[in-house]
């Protein structure tokens, strides 16, 4: 190896104020031991046969949260921040960068209009970056002509669009948020720019319309589609679940008349596909689109490097696939690095995130954690791959970066029907049989997180991974805009973690010796969502119901196991607003957060568990329900308004409606004996903890109650869901009372 005496590419710095953190957890974890106790040391005195194991129950979900809170002290221990030195890079390698494949992918043109897929292809075409070594590939799992046909139309957009951009270094990319992003900052320049601007703005209108139309219509025009040979493809097509593999290449440098811009520069290499879908051959979802993809760009590309984004995630920066390589490329540790993950930030949320779909603390805290102790976590969309470690090769200390084009490759000598041809056989349904796809080799099958359990095998055969986030945010998408469709996101996400969990790659024993500890502790933080669940809805329940009985499960406010208890609660509460802060959240946000992060583990999270039991048995298969990514009109001003949007019945609806009664009918019930009877406010004495804890989860229930019984709108609770929590509630309150 020669010996190189580079300035390093990227740097990493330690963040501040980790002495004072470290100390406020020290005493905290002191506190939780005090709790713990105070639980074991009193549960004698509990009242009677049954207070025994109610007691109990309040020590198991006590010994639940200190143990997951120690588990998430792992990725606040010790936080890095990357910074990439992008001209380093150009000076020493301008002329050598490697090949980048970018892969967008889309399953649905109901819920990802092709409008938005399109623009996310365009943003991507448009990076700042050698053209010839750029390829971007659309996977349409939806196999639709009219997504198809807008790829068409991007295609000759580009030819307009890319040199445009490059000319005026024009951000984001993305033509759609570009013209937005003008229209909102006033913007004014030199009339040259005017004039080219107004021109390539009615280009992209007109594209627009036709597009719209088609979506519309459900139907391509007719001269398109006699116009190019690719739609013939779809003669066979009988549906979305049963059709042979798409395949077209729309722009590449074998044909060169049609592949340059306006300017006569050659256009990044533009292919789409469908692959084959048959109903007796099952799909795994995005895992098994990104796989087909895997294959089909090595016969075309072949790019060292892949990024994959998700249809709705445009590039918002031209800069990053030059910020990710720096990573890669450094000569001292790039070799070592498999993936480079961006945050995904979620261009709609509302200033007070009242679905909490920021995940801003995830982003700004406990992915700069895992950064610090091996590497954050592959999470999907935003995601810089090395392509070898990404198909399965193990990391060894010989392992050497080579960003050099396989020979063999470079003097392939086949045509472009013949390239399109042979690409299309590594997209069939037979393809992965016998072999170690899905396995070993690019995404692993069998889980909802797909990338997730795909990053921590990568993980463990010796690769470490980068987190960045830069200023300027790399990558915007959109986030659900009702409650529902979190909850039903969440319940993906938490599901999918579990099982893997559960895998052959459980971080907790697959991970053993293969990741530092503190990188396995961080994985379990998310693992373990889901069995978070019964923890806190014992105790969203039972402090409350023993309040209406009167029984007190903590100390009392004069007695010193209080100390502990008010010092966890005032403690977490302050240390959690100031992280929020930190993050760039509001107050209010503060407050949506916790609410949204008591509605996941009652609702999403609980029936996540339920489901993994059910699969473990059978009963249930593996289901990918994808976000839409529209949002009706009604319903967005709604949100925009930041009112929470319920509007549909579902069970998890139920069961978050029911418990916001329940706490209701006991706090009532408590005051109104507390007014009338005498001395009824030594309750606040006895039982402040109770009565807090009950307080505290009427006042963050105070949209479902607005929900059910005071408004009119389409986003309300439904009637059904009413009468159903309102019975179950008054049931159990009842029931309890006299038992
Ligand atoms: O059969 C499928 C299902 C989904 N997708 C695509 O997968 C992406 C993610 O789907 P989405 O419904 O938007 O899921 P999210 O929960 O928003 O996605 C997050 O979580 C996923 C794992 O659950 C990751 O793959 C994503 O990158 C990450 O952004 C979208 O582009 C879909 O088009 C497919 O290509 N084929
Ligand atoms: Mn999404």
């Amino acid at each position: 190896m020669e010996i190189t005496e580079h300035t390093p590419l990227f740097e990493t710095k330690k963040s501040r104020g980790r002495l004072i953190y470290r100390s406020f957890a020290t005493s905290l974890f002191l506190c939780i031991c005090f709790v713990w106790i105070y639980r074991i040391s009193h549960i004698k005195d509990a009242k009677g046969e049954h207070g025994k194991w109610v007691w109990l129950g309040m020590f198991c979900a006590e010994l639940w949260f200190g143990f997951y809170w120690v588990l998430t002290q792992a990725f606040r221990w010790n936080l890095v921040f990357r910074q990439p030195f992008t001209n380093r890079l150009s000076q020493r390698y301008e002329k050598k960068l490697p090949g980048v494949d970018i892969f967008v992918c889309t399953a649905d043109p109901d819920i990802e209009p092709p409008k938005m897929v399109i623009n996310t292809v365009l943003s991507v075409m448009a990076y700042d970056y050698p053209t010839e070594n750029l390829n971007v590939y659309l996977s349409d799992d939806a196999g639709s002509q009219i997504t198809f046909y807008a790829l068409l139309e991007a295609s000759n957009f580009a030819k307009h669009w890319i040199p445009f951009s490059r000319k005026f270094k024009v951000e984001p990319r993305s033509p759609a948020a570009y013209f937005k992003s003008i229209v909102s900052s006033g913007y004014s320049a030199d009339s040259d720019q005017v004039k080219e601007l107004t021109a390539i703005k009615k280009l992209y209108n007109e594209m627009e319309r036709r597009i719209e139309d088609a979506t519309k219509f459900g139907e391509v025009p007719k001269e398109a589609r006699l116009k190019h040979k690719g739609f013939s493809q779809w003669d066979s097509y009988s549906s979305r679940r049963d059709h042979d593999t798409i395949l077209e290449i729309l722009l590449h440098k074998k044909d060169p008349e049609n592949s340059k811009d306006v300017d006569g520069f050659l256009l990044p290499t533009l292919v789409y596909l469908a692959r084959e879908k048959r109903p007796q051959y099952f799909h795994n979802f995005k895992a098994g689109a990104m796989n087909s993809l895997l294959r089909v760009s090595s016969n075309i590309s072949d790019g060292k490097i892949i990024l994959n984004v998700d249809c709705d995630m445009y590039s918002n920066n031209s800069q990053s696939v030059r910020d990710a390589l720096c990573f890669f490329m450094d000569e001292e540790k790039g070799h070592k690095i498999a993936y480079v993950q961006f945050p995904q930030i979620f261009e709609n949320v509302t200033k007070n995130d009242l679905y909490g779909s920021g995940l801003i603390s995830i982003s700004e805290v406990e992915f700069p954690g895992a950064d610090g102790c091996g590497g954050p976590l592959y999470i999907g969309s935003g995601c810089f791959h090395r392509r070898e470690s990404l198909c399965g090769l193990k990391f060894s200390d010989q392992y050497r970066n080579d960003w050099n084009i396989k020979e063999d490759y470079q003097f392939k000598k086949v045509s472009l029907k013949e390239l399109e041809e042979e690409s299309k056989a590594l997209a069939s349904c037979t393809y992965e049989e016998n072999t170690l796809w899905g396995k070993e080799m690019g995404l692993r099958y069998g889980c909802p997180v797909e990338d997730v359990i795909t990053g921590l095998s990568i993980q463990c055969q010796g690769w470490k991974s980068v987190y960045y986030n830069p200023l300027r945010k790399a990558f915007l998408g959109l986030a659900p805009t009702t409650l529902p469709q979190t909850l039903v996101q969440h319940k993906r996400w938490s599901e999918g973690d579990l099982q893997i969990l559960i895998s052959k790659y459980s971080p907790a024993w697959y991970g053993f010796g293969r990741i530092t500890l503190a990188l396995q502790m961080g994985y379990s933080i998310y693992c373990l969502w889901a069995p978070s669940s019964f923890a806190t809805l014992y105790y969203s329940i039972i402090p409350s119901l023993y309040l209406l009985k009167g029984i007190p499960l903590f100390p009392k406010i004069s007695s010193p196991w209080f100390i502990p208890f008010a010092y966890i609660i005032v403690g977490e509460a302050t240390y959690s607003l100031l992280e929020f802060f930190f993050c760039g959240g509001t107050f209010q946000g503060w407050w949506n957060e916790l609410r949204i992060w008591l509605y996941k583990r009652t609702s999403s999270y609980l029936f996540a568990c339920i489901d993994t039991i059910l699969k473990l048995f059978g009963f249930s298969d593996l289901t990918f329900v994808i976000t839409t990514k529209v949002t009706e009109e009604e319903a967005s001003k709604r949100h925009e308004k930041e009112i929470m949007e319920f509007g549909t019945s579902s069970p998890m609806l139920t069961v978050l409606a029911t418990l916001a009664l329940l706490n209701l009918f006991c706090f009532l019930s408590v005051l109104k004996n507390a007014v009338l009877r005498e001395g009824g406010f030594g309750i606040c004495e006895t039982m402040v903890l109770q009565l807090l804890l009950c307080g505290f989860l009427v006042l963050i229930n105070l949209p479902i109650y607005q929900a059910l019984f005071l408004r009119k709108d389409n986003g309300r609770l439904p009637g059904s869901v009413a009468i159903k929590s309102v019975l179950l509630a008054l049931f159990v309150v009842t029931f309890f009372s006299f038992a």
